[in-house]
């Protein structure tokens, strides 16, 4: 791994979830990281943490992981100093390369689009550049391969809807966990125990859909049995596409806001 030198700015749930798994994975050692937070977070032992930059020679990556509204005021105060570093990675949500570049003066720029599972390794993380070259590309999908599944996208203009569908997703995910855990409770069952069986649910129809060679279209036909109650649930959802119409409408809200911020960045 080349990038040996790593500065986050503004590391809370989303940078911490990425930099304890690299810690925990062993990719990273606590000593090669330096944060700058607004006020200290918990983060893993050894990390240091403080509210300006260090002293020093620039590292070989800074990323930022501050809200994109915070990205004037970031610029402001460090813009200068982080002047010629190699490689800036943004997690930003929304704020475009461009937007990016005419604030910081970096030899290249990645957006990341993490999400939460990368604290297990099981996240997703999207990527994209127009100015990285192979080499540094490569550097970046090595640091993000023990998150989860890594995803170059190509058409930056897709980015936002890659930020709905898998940087938002495991928020509307628990959204739907919890709908399973209330209708089960509804329908008698203890909520505690509706709960364990709508998270144990979700788990293991989504690492079977993972690793099933079939489409999830089909996993769902085998479950409902000809005749049978899945296929009467199906039915509910199915009615009028009335699921799939309000997930398309979920993730356009999501891709809308996106868009929203990137606009109010640049
Ligand atoms: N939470 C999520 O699931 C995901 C978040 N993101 C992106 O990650 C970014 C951060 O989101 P969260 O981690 O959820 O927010 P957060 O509020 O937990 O973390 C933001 C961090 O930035 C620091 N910060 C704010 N202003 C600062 C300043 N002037 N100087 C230094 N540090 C400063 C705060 O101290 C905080 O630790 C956002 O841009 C968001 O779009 C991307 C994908 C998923
Ligand atoms: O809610 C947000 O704006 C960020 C983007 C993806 C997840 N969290």
């Amino acid at each position: 791994m080349s990038l040996k030198r790593l500065w986050l700015i503004g590391c809370g749930n989303m940078g911490g979830a990425m930099l304890r798994r690299w810690i925990d994975t062993g990719h990273i050692t606590a000593n090669q990281v330096d944060v700058i937070n607004r006020s200290d977070r918990v983060l893993p032992e050894g990390v240091r943490q403080a509210r300006n930059l260090p002293d020093g020679p620039l590292p070989d990556m800074i990323m930022l992981g501050m809200k994109p509204q915070q990205l004037d005021e970031i610029a402001r105060h460090h813009a200068l100093r982080i002047s010629g570093v190699p490689l800036l990675v943004s997690i930003l949500a929304g704020v475009e390369e461009s937007t990016l570049a005419s604030r910081f003066d970096a030899g290249a720029i990645v957006r990341a689009m993490p999400n939460m599972p990368v604290a297990i390794g099981k996240g997703v993380v999207g990527l994209h550049s127009d100015s990285a070259a192979d080499a540094v590309r490569s550097d970046v999908a090595a640091l993000m391969t023990p998150l989860g599944l890594v995803e170059w996208v190509s058409d930056a203009g897709l980015f936002n809807a890659v930020t709905a569908l898998a940087g938002s997703g495991p928020g509307f995910l628990y959204r739907f966990i919890e709908a399973l855990a209330e209708g089960g409770a509804a329908l008698g069952l203890p909520a505690d125990q509706a709960q364990r069986l709508a998270v144990a649910t979700v788990e293991g129809a989504g690492l079977m859909a993972a690793a099933a060679n079939e489409e999830p279209a089909e996993l769902a036909d085998r479950v409902a049995s000809k005749g049978g109650s899945t296929r009467e649930g199906l039915n509910v959802l199915d009615a009028d596409d009335a699921l799939k119409r309000l997930v398309a409408a979920t993730l356009s809200a999501a891709e809308r806001r996106n868009a929203e911020m990137a606009a109010a960045a640049r």
